[in-house]
């Protein structure tokens, strides 16, 4: 018998009604490129993230938030009415620092909408990944690694995200869902490979965004650690977790 919380592993959003998320932390993913894109601004001195499910409401925050800049995209191109895309490289330092960023993005900031009545819901990507373990370990609490996939298919990269996790932090919780076990699997088969980049690169995600000339946000979003906070949400917007 062990006292271990659990950790589960939701592979999209599709599957999300048949998991219990009370009390749980829920780890909202998608490497391809919301939560990659909310890890380098939040780090680079956004004052908040807030993530928005419509391109019209997000146009609406424009003029009702203080230096706020809206963002977003549908199908992997910037919405029209909206300012910026869903590039984690849009958002340097020198850009984004102080200021407030509404994204609205096809899967990722649909999926944090669906969640309701989690104890917490942060965002993970390899661009923050050793700093979602560390926090999870910390809080102590049952986990639910939700991938946000792509309309609802279950992706690679996301689900490679939540293996990644998964095998990180395995001591610290009991895993009994086939799919943290398939996870970690398809983790483990990548350490085979030179780099994430070339184990996702014949990825359906990969080739839809590399055809709209993405590859440098690609190779970015598989890198480990650039951004090691953690976003989580209030509610209303995505800060740095302390
Ligand atoms: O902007 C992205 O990377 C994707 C675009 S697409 O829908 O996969 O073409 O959106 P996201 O919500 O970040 O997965």
């Amino acid at each position: 018998m062990t006292n271990l919380p659990s950790l589960e592993v939701c592979l999209s959003p599709a599957l999300l009604h048949l998991y219990d998320t009370k009390d749980t932390v829920v780890v909202i993913i998608d490497v391809f490129r919301a939560t990659s894109t909310i890890a380098a601004a939040l780090d680079n001195g956004a004052r908040c993230v807030v993530p928005v499910a419509s391109v019209e409401e997000c146009i609406s925050l424009k003029d009702k938030l203080d230096n706020c800049i809206t963002a977003g995209e549908r199908d992997g191109k910037v919405a029209p009415g909206l300012q910026y895309g869903n590039s984690p490289l849009e958002y340097p330092t020198s850009f984004i620092q102080h200021k407030t960023l509404a994204l609205t993005t096809t899967n990722g900031t649909k999926l944090l909408h669906m969640v309701s009545d989690a104890d917490s819901i942060i965002t993970g990507s390899f661009l923050n990944m050793d700093a979602v373990c560390a926090y999870l370990i910390r809080q102590n609490k049952k986990v639910l690694l939700a991938c946000s996939a792509w309309k609802d298919r279950v992706n690679i990269e996301d689900s490679l995200f939540a293996g990644a996790v998964a095998e990180k932090i395995k001591e610290h919780f009991t895993m009994e869902c086939d799919s943290a076990r398939m996870a970690r699997e398809l983790y483990l088969q990548s350490q085979q490979y030179p780099s994430i980049l070339e184990f996702v690169k014949d990825s359906n995600h990969y080739r839809r965004l590399s055809g709209f000339g993405l590859q440098k946000d690609l190779q970015y979003c598989t890198t480990p650690n650039l951004h090691p906070v953690v976003p989580i949400y209030n509610g209303k917007e995505l800060v740095v977790a302390s």
